[in-house]
Formats: C-alpha cells, structure tokens, sequence
C-alpha cells in the first residue's frame, strides 16, 4: 500500500527578506513520479532542497519520509533520500572511478567498510552500473566521462542505497539529443518497472519528462499554479499561465512537447 514520502503544510521560505517558496501544500505518495516545472527563480530548486531534508522552511511544516523537519536528525534521514543534482556532481573528485563514485554512496549508509559490506555493495555497485548501461566505464575516470554519462553516474550513484525517494534536478540539462534520450529511456524504464521509489524530478522542458511519470507541479514566483495527476495539472492553460506565454502542449505515447502557440 502506498505511504506518504512528502507532506507540506503552507511551506513559505524567506531569503534576505524575499519570499522564495510561498505557501506550499503538497503531498507526494510512494507510488508517484513528479516532475515539477517553472520559470527560472520560481523556486523549484529551492523545493527540492526541503525535500532532501537539506533546508528548513522557514514557516509551515514539511515532512519528509514521516519525519518532521526540525524535529528529527536529519543525518538519519538523508541516507534514505537519494539527490543528483550539478551542484552534488562538482562534489566527486574528477580522478575517482566510476566504479568509486557509485560504491562510496554506500558509505554514507554504512558508516563503514569491511570485508561483508564489500562484496555485497560491490555487486549491488556493477549491478547498477549495468542498469544505467555504465559497466564498460567502471574503471574510467570520473571527469574523462561526457555530460551525459557524468548524469547516468549520478543518478546510479543516487539509487545505490535504494533510496525511498529519488530527487533529481535537471538530470537532461545541458545534454545532447542522443544523450537526453537515452537518459530518459533509461529514466522511462525505471520509473515504469514498479521498483522504483517516488520519484520528484525538477526539469525546464515537458519533453524530459520520462513515461512513467504521473504527477506535476508547476511553480511561479514561488506559488503552486497547479498540483496534480498528469491529467488534471499537465495542460496547455497551466503551463500558459505557470510561464505567462500561450503554450501548445502535445503527448504521444506518454512523451510530451510544448511550444509557444
Ligand atoms: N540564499 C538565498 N538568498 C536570497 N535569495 C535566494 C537564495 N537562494 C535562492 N534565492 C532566490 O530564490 C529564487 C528561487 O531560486 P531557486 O534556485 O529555487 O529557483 P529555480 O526555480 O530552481 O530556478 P532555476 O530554474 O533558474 O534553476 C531565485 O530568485 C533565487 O535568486
């Protein structure tokens, strides 16, 4: 049965006097996959940050995984929450295998390293790497990847713990055609295949959002403009009033691709 991952309750976040996130009521469940989607500044990274237990709000109550912000270690939350974003990848050393930068996110778990963890997290290690069709990069270096197979190390390295919720900002940005449509197959087939955790992706472009997906929240000027299934919060008349332009908005085969009308 499905729980609940997330709970905000009239989340705000004021930042040098500016309110960044204003009045966030959201609830994301184990079974869903959200995209959220806003102009730049809207503060879609901003709410991925409370949801990765890394910032408070400053008023409302946000609960992650049942744990109430503020009330909980957050240094025990964390390990269940996996997070790939830009500002995570210019953390790994360049010179790190790749094999490396996606075993180490088991330390973080641990706590430690002997001789039982080690077989069992490096098979559960190359196991991912095959998933993320990075096994024949194990032993090259970190930073002599392409963009795009830095973003599928990430994200292995994030789903190495098994996480209960996967966070991913902008995983497609930056890539090429190929790239961004292999990244998003390979996101499609995760997210679809039933073992995959709720998922709260941030992108800029409907056409990375992965089949699978089912939810979206689209943010402006720190508001929620709509909240909801695919169905219900995914249309042209959101997005036109989320980006203050007509947007036209088509899907095929639960991919999807906007433009101004
Ligand atoms: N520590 C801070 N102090 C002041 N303002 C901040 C702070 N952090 C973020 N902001 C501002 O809050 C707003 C929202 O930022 P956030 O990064 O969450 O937006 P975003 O929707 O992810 O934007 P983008 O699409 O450009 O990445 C921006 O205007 C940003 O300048």
């Amino acid at each position: 049965m499905a729980s609940t991952v997330l709970q905000f309750r009239d989340v705000s976040v004021v930042r040098d006097g500016n309110t960044i996130l204003d009045g966030i009521d959201w609830t994301v469940a184990s079974d869903e996959r959200w995209v959220i989607l806003g102009p730049n500044g809207a503060g879609k990274t901003t709410l991925l940050q409370i949801a990765a237990a890394a910032m408070h709000p400053t008023k409302g109550e946000a609960e992650v995984l049942a744990e109430s912000l503020g009330k909980v270690d957050v240094f025990e939350l964390r390990p269940m929450i996996g997070f790939a974003s830009t500002a995570m990848a210019r953390k790994i050393p360049r010179n790190e295998t790749v094999l490396d930068v996606v075993l180490t996110a088991a330390y973080s778990v641990t706590g430690r390293w002997n001789e039982e963890y080690e077989e069992i997290d490096l098979r559960r290690a190359q196991r991912v790497l095959k998933e993320w069709r990075l096994e024949q990069f194990a032993d090259r270096r970190f930073g002599s990847l392409s963009d795009g197979e830095q973003k599928r190390v990430q994200i292995a390295r994030s789903v190495m713990t098994d996480p209960e919720l996967l966070l991913l900002d902008e995983p497609a940005a930056s890539l090429d055609l190929g790239a961004r449509e292999e990244l998003v197959g390979l996101l499609g087939g995760y997210a679809s295949s039933g073992a995959s955790p709720a998922i709260v992706m941030v992108t800029h472009h409907v056409e990375e959002i992965p089949q699978g997906f089912t939810h979206a929240l689209l943010l402006a000027d720190g508001k929620i403009q709509a909240a909801g299934p695919f169905a219900e919060a995914l249309t042209a008349e959101h997005l036109t009033a989320t980006f203050g332009l007509p947007i036209e908005l088509t899907e095929t085969n639960g991919r999807y691709a906007a433009r101004a009308a």
